[in-house]
């Protein structure tokens, strides 16, 4: 689907869709947690949805209701044994979801009873290594990476697992989430500098309101290099909370408060906790720095237009947020200098090229480095032809950037917007964005 949004600033207020990065962590717990459990998730996307058909496959009973999701567990994730006996070889489809491969496959691993993973779009290319050698040395047997369906056989052994720090937090989440299952001490050790880290303290968070207790300590190893050690010592497995709540998306919120950056009275988004563990909340501050006016309450916050000017931002810790800071760099005085997002690379797409290729399409300025973007901002930009190369952030980033165009914005494939929020043209349209189908 192409479209067209035409230019002219947001305005109002709208409703952040659950979490993506919250409801794939605690399906997953509650999918191996004795009972059942009742997520509130207000949402569900195509990412969420393909956690859900994973943990399905395996045997979990997981329905839709008013208020979010029922998940029922795998069979034998009684409260008496607890252990868990999966259908054995499911095939585990993760669609175009990241997190999902890399949280399920080492949770299929710890299974032991086989599977089969498959994906699309780009993600049979996104890395798997160095968490695949990992998984093979404690007793995985895995077919050739880099092809799909990735077959899984053997059964993970607990103990002490290492990782680089720098190539997808996703890695050691997803064996946190595994290591419930080893039923023995798991400590996995990373190597600094750790990015994205809020997504593994998300991880620990969500396991313990499972019942599952995360440590994490810095090491300093001989080799001088620190690193940090998260310990699982999860013998009784996981437990139910009964009930829990997905929080408000603070990464999906985040390209609103760009547009109320970019527009003229500002926008507000609810259902949003300021207190919450998503590390993606860090995007008022960063439009702070960029001169917009934050307000924020506790149900969310709102963002008002400023005098726009560049900063430095590292976003080594917020990576999804490159998107929606670049467009509000595009409109801002002076340059602003986006670094630590070598990783953005490997995402949907290509990020650092996407994002650059989107704000030169629409009159911006803008250039890739080493290990991020350098982004000269102009007051208005001319309106153009965006591809979202199926990158979910890249059709957002174009849409809200209409504001500050003097004439229409083009998205082409603009439905990847699906991937983590399919109503963001409806939400756009509440907020007086208009845009039509192109035929
Ligand atoms: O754990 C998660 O929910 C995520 C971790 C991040 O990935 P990396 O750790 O690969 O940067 C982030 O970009 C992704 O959208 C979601
Ligand atoms: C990179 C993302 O997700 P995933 O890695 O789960 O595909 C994203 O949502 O921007």
């Amino acid at each position: 689907m192409n479209i067209t949004v035409q230019p002219g600033a947001l305005t109002g207020e709208v409703r952040a869709p659950a979490s993506k990065s919250e409801a794939h962590r605690a399906l997953i717990c509650a999918a191996f947690a004795p009972g059942t459990t009742d997520l509130a998730c207000s949402t569900t996307s195509a990412d969420i949805d393909a956690t859900v058909r994973c943990l399905e496959a395996l045997g979990a009973r997981v329905t839709r209701t008013r208020v979010g999701f029922r998940v029922r567990p795998v069979p034998g994730s009684s409260a008496t044994d607890n252990v868990p006996s999966p259908h054995a070889n499911a095939t585990l489809d993760c669609g175009e979801s990241g997190s999902t491969l890399r949280f399920m496959l080492p949770v299929a691993c710890a299974l032991g009873t086989g599977a089969s993973l498959v994906g699309r779009g780009r993600l049979p290319e996104r890395p798997l290594s160095p968490l695949y050698e990992e998984l093979v040395a404690h007793g995985a047997e895995l077919s050739p990476q880099g092809q799909m369906p990735l077959e899984v056989a053997g059964r993970l052994r607990p103990g002490r697992y290492e990782l680089p720090g720098n190539v997808s937090s996703q890695y050691v989440s997803g064996l946190l989430l595994a290591a419930p299952l080893l039923r023995a001490p798991v400590e996995v050790v990373v190597t600094e500098p750790v990015e994205s880290r809020p997504y593994i303290d998300l991880t620990a968070y969500v396991l313990e309101r499972f019942g599952v207790e995360v440590t994490c300590e810095r090491r300093m190893p001989d080799s001088g290099r620190g690193a940090l050690a998260w310990d699982v010592c999860a013998p009784n497995g996981l437990t139910s909370p009964g009930s829990l709540e997905v929080g408000g998306d603070w990464s999906n919120a985040a390209f609103w408060f760009a547009a109320g950056a970019l527009g003229a009275s500002g926008v507000a988004v609810r259902g949003l906790d300021p207190r919450s563990a998503q590390g993606d909340r860090r995007i008022l501050a960063a439009l702070s720095l960029l001169g917009a006016h934050v307000l924020r309450s506790p149900e969310g916050a709102a963002v008002r237009p400023g005098r726009l000017r560049g900063a430095t931002l590292d976003v080594s810790d917020c990576p999804d947020l490159v998107p929606p800071l670049a467009a509000v760099a595009a409109c801002a005085e002076g340059t602003t200098r986006i670094c630590g997002a070598a990783r953005l690379r490997l995402k949907e797409s290509d990020r650092l090229e996407t994002v650059t290729a989107a704000l030169r399409a629409l009159g911006g300025s803008a250039a890739v480095t080493d290990d991020g973007l350098v982004i000269d901002g102009r007051t208005q930009l001319s309106g153009g032809t965006v591809d979202a190369a199926n990158d979910h952030r890249i059709a957002m980033m174009a849409a809200v950037l209409a504001a500050r165009c003097a004439s229409p914005v083009t998205i082409l494939g603009a439905e990847c917007a699906d991937k983590s929020y399919p109503r963001f043209y409806e939400d756009l349209t509440s907020l007086g964005g208009a845009w039509q189908k192109e035929a």
